[in-house]
């Protein structure tokens, strides 16, 4: 029975209408915060200043917000999203996909959200008034199967629920959950039923804040979901989840590999390894396993008590869910980070600006971050890792248009003040080193890499007041990877546990097979922290990042620890990797065949092509003094490079790529140019490293499939039938074989973990 679901809010409020209600619990704090989608890597302007989508439609190029980033350009769901992936969903065949998540009863649930309505809210309101709804207003959210309702009384919210709740609609019923933005009027008193709430009583009545369908009742469940199993048993199911995956990498290969080309051995061979596409070689310990995350996010919201509260969303947002829980207990946490969102949480109680409201999109207060860096050389001892912690950066997310920046200044000023008597009243005094700010005022609090950040003075005094807070090129820790000392600007990715993520990085490198000859493409480098840890093992590195912030922290990265062999382009990886893969393997190539052509002038006419690519893929982005700066550091490495351009015998790569995994095109340009031997995939999320390497390993021949885009079941295909059409049209060339695959828990305590995965060819 498919269901679909509107949710209702109480008095005066705004409720979200979603197509059902998710047994899925919420999203978890991810590896990478920064998701990006398949297609729109950045957000819209015009959304990003008024917070709505623009009327470019489906067209656009864009995303339009945190949900969206995990839809595909036409809208329908990104296969790789926490939510998708539990989907059922039907492949082009018209053939039912079953996946081992969906064995229970919320799964099957979940496939109702692939089907979108994109209702305007023109024919909302039509449905609503034929419906004989009374409603104060109704939005919908562009091309998804969410919308908000309000209502004048909770007397009109009853009658609305009586009418539509499992009304039939388009074979579906629909299903309204109640999300009581009642919660946001912050002078509220606690109800009694939040009350209840407080001494346990699985309350769920609608009428405590943000409590609409709120599954789990803390944050330790929301954010950690094993943590009460211990770490061998959490290790043991990573590994199992990892191996199912490895199946369906097999399965899928088998079913895309064309009729008249032979299977390949892998697939094979996978019978004698109880299916596996390779063997997996079993799962790296995290070093630490409480308190690990270097990294935390706080969302600032009302608990279910209705307190102002800085820590974790119990819920999906989607759904409906907004209470807010403090992150004391949950194990992930430093201890530091624990501090400071308990200070800061402190001073909102005082705070006379608005905490941000997720559902009128209005306030102040947003999203606090805490970013820790480690002293150099010290071991940390299991349970007491924060005494190694030697600098922390806070920066506050806050949204100020509407507000008078006078006002908002001295707010500020006062916030830092907290700060700062807060730190120095622990003992021993927490370490403060960055407080920055960031201003956004888009719909979700993923903010763009360039919205506006400023640092705050951290010492109070008379003459010293945030008026005097500069741009923030230099606002960054440090911490140390493999002894090398990595800058860190406030919005650049780092892996959030820093131990493991040493042990990752040295899998990585072991596992390319790196000399004094190789030429390693590191590509999504974030701040360098796989090339430049393994600069000394190689030839050159060329880093591919499109994040300016970052690729900055690289290069600086690269001159604060000498290293001189490598190379960061700020580009999207889909637009530079044919050019840069041609550039550099082509050129090994001709160079074989040709041993006495002019190596020296190979090597200028490749430098120039380099740096005109470069600056391609720079000169629209970065602001035009960085820019500079970059490219002088950029071309003397280039310079240095080139000379040796034509010593690299050997071309790896290691792709790191974000939860979506690789474009499309970044997939075809590493499959099409043979000279790249073999390639190290590391992933957080293993669906899109399966649907990747289908489309790496799976054979190809001269006949094509071109894709059918008349075909509109690929609409509602999952990621290893996308990968499966994918790879069907793959141009003629040799596939990667998976040679071996190891887990690395990065993340005790969650279900998620890296998995690096080696391919040759
Ligand atoms: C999982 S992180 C890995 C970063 C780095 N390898 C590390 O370990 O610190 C993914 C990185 O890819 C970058 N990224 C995302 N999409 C990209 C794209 N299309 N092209 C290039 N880089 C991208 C992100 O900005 C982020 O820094």
């Amino acid at each position: 029975m498919t269901t679909e679901t509107l949710n209702t809010p109480t008095t005066d409020s705004t409720s979200p209408v979603t197509t059902d209600e998710q047994g899925e619990k919420r999203k978890q704090p991810e590896p990478d915060s920064q998701t990006n989608p398949l297609h729109k890597t950045s957000l819209c302007s015009y959304f990003r200043s008024t917070g709505r989508a623009c009327s470019h439609g489906d067209t656009c190029r864009y995303a339009h917000g945190e949900e969206e980033l995990r839809m595909r350009p036409d809208n329908t769901w990104d296969p790789t999203s926490e939510r998708a992936k539990k989907m059922k969903m039907e492949n082009g065949d018209g053939e039912v996909e079953v996946r081992e998540e969906e064995c229970d009863e919320n799964g099957l649930e979940k496939c109702l959200l692939n089907l979108p309505l994109k209702w305007g809210a023109d024919q909302f309101k039509g449905f609503l008034n034929d419906e004989g709804i009374q409603y104060k207003s109704a939005k919908t959210r562009k091309g998804m199967v969410v919308g908000f309702v309000t209502f004048e009384t909770v007397e009109q919210v009853k009658i609305a629920i009586e009418k539509l709740q499992g009304k039939p609609f388009r074979n579906k019923n629909l299903k309204l959950v109640d999300a009581n933005p009642r919660s946001y009027d912050r002078n509220k008193k606690p109800t009694e039923s939040a009350n209840k709430a407080e001494e346990g009583d699985a309350v769920n009545d609608g009428s405590t804040p943000g409590s609409a369908d709120v599954k789990v009742r803390s944050a330790r469940d929301a954010v950690t979901p094993l943590a009460h199993l211990s770490y061998p048993e959490q290790l043991e199911q990573k590994t199992k989840s990892i191996s199912q995956i490895l199946k369906k990498l097999a399965r899928n290969a088998r079913k895309a590999c064309p009729d008249d080309v032979p299977l390949p051995d892998w697939i094979n061979n996978s019978r004698d390894i109880a299916g596996l596409a390779c063997k997996l070689e079993g799962i790296i310990e995290s070093p630490l396993v409480n308190g690990y995350r270097n990294k935390c996010e706080f969302s600032i919201g009302y608990s279910l008590q209705g307190k102002p509260t800085v820590g974790f969303l119990l819920g999906n947002f989607r759904e409906g869910v907004t209470a807010v829980e403090e992150p004391s207990d949950c194990p992930n946490v430093s201890k530091i980070s624990v501090k400071y969102a308990e200070i800061f949480q402190n001073f909102l109680q005082s705070s006379t600006f608005p905490i941000w409201n997720r559902m009128s999109n209005t306030g102040f207060w947003r999203q606090l971050t805490v970013r820790e860096g480690r002293a150099q050389g010290k071991i940390p001892e299991a349970e007491s890792s924060e005494a190694n912690i030697a600098e922390v950066l806070l920066m506050v997310q806050i949204s100020s248009a509407g507000f008078d920046s006078e006002a908002v200044n001295l707010e500020l000023e006062k916030m830092a003040e907290a700060f700062v008597v807060g730190a120095s009243a622990n003992s021993p005094s927490l370490p403060l080193t960055v407080l920055a700010v960031q201003d956004h005022q888009g719909v979700s609090n993923v903010a763009p890499a360039d919205a506006p950040l400023r640092t705050l003075p951290l010492v109070k005094s008379e003459n010293n007041s945030v008026e005097d807070s500069k741009v923030v090129a230099e606002a960054r820790i440090q911490d140390y990877i493999n002894n090398l000392r990595f800058c860190l600007s406030p919005t650049a990715f780092f892996q959030v546990n820093t131990l493991a993520a040493e042990k990752l990085y040295s899998l990585a490198g072991d596992w390319a097979g790196l000399g004094p000859n190789t030429l390693l493409f590191d590509v999504c480098c974030g701040t360098g922290t796989i090339g430049l840890t393994l600069a000394h093992r190689v030839g050159m590195v060329v880093g591919i990042e499109m994040n300016a912030s970052a690729v900055a922290d690289a290069n600086s990265n690269a001159e604060i620890n000498g290293i001189t062999n490598c190379r960061f382009v700020c580009s999207k990886a889909e637009d530079v990797m044919g050019s840069l893969l041609k550039e550099y393997v082509t050129k090994k190539q001709d160079e074989s065949n040709d041993a006495d052509s002019g190596n020296k002038e190979d090597a200028s006419a490749s430098e120039d092509k380099l740096s005109e690519a470069k600056d391609d893929a720079e000169g629209i982005k970065d602001e035009e003094v960085k820019e500079e700066k970059m490219q002088d550091e950029s071309n003397c490495v280039t310079e240095n490079i080139s000379s040796k351009l034509h010593q690299f015998d050997n071309v790896v790569a290691i792709v790191d790529p974000p939860r979506v995994g690789l474009h499309p095109t970044v997939i075809k340009a590493l499959r099409t140019h043979e000279g790249l031997k073999r390639l190290v995939y590391i992933s957080c999320n293993p669906e899109s490293l399966m649907a990747n390497a289908i489309e790496l390993c799976t054979p190809s021949t001269d006949k094509n499939e071109k894709g059918n885009n008349k075909n509109r079941g690929w609409r509602n295909m999952s990621n290893a039938s996308l990968a499966r059409q994918r790879a069907k049209s793959m141009p003629n060339s040799e596939p990667f074989q998976p040679i071996k695959a190891m887990a690395v828990d990065l993340f005790p305590h969650t279900p998620h973990c890296e998995v690096v995965m080696l391919l040759e060819r």
